[in-house]
């Protein structure tokens, strides 16, 4: 079961590493990592395992922050609404690929954080409002999805993580909080 002490810290080098496309068919390691990375997420927002785990709470991760260089994300965004526990995207993703974005940019109106980074670093994280996206699932199937909005956010950010960036990276150094016209920051 992945825990805390897997998850490595900026200054590790494979968090900006360029990560390996994983073979398909899928290996039964690369299967059972997927397993476990939305394990760990689900477990991350469940307030009972997240304090007996001491977990800080996730909706995203990549191979990468577990030191393992391979193009494997996890994404596990809950919805809204305590009351409808459906998640609004569950998915392990191999070889995530962007294949077309739109014009219009997004932000977190909070900005963003990461499991890799131990600190607050303020500021907004520009990113693309909708994105059409292919992978691999779990299945060994090719899927083609599009995204929008707070799911297009998670996903570019654990997409980063296979190409060694860091969601600071897209922060403006001179003002943090400098938007051009027209982004669309989300609250
Ligand atoms: O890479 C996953 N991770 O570090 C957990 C945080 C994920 C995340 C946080 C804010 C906005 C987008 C994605
Ligand atoms: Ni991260």
């Amino acid at each position: 079961m992945i825990t805390m002490k897997d998850i490595i810290r900026e200054g590790n080098p494979t968090l900006r590493a360029v990560a390996k496309e994983v073979s398909v068919p899928l290996s039964d390691e690369d299967i059972k990592l997927g397993k476990d990375m939305m394990e760990f997420l689900k477990n991350s927002q469940d307030p009972v395992k997240a304090e007996e785990l001491k977990l800080r709470g996730g909706v995203g991760l990549a191979a990468p922050q577990l030191d393992i260089s391979k193009r494997i994300i996890a994404v596990h965004v809950p919805n809204g609404d305590l009351e409808n526990p459906e998640p609004t995207l569950s998915a392990v993703m191999y070889n995530p690929k962007i294949l077309s974005h739109s014009v219009q940019d997004a932000c977190l109106g909070e900005g963003e954080g990461c499991l890799s980074v131990d600190r607050e670093v303020p500021g907004y994280v520009v990113r693309h409002n909708k994105i059409t996206l292919s992978y691999v699932d779990a299945t060994g199937e090719k899927q083609k999805i599009r995204l929008k909005n707070y799911e297009a956010i998670v996903v570019q950010h654990e997409i980063d993580h296979l190409n060694g960036v860091m969601f600071y990276d897209h922060i403006n150094p001179e003002n943090p909080y400098a938007l051009k016209d027209g982004v669309l920051v989300i609250e």
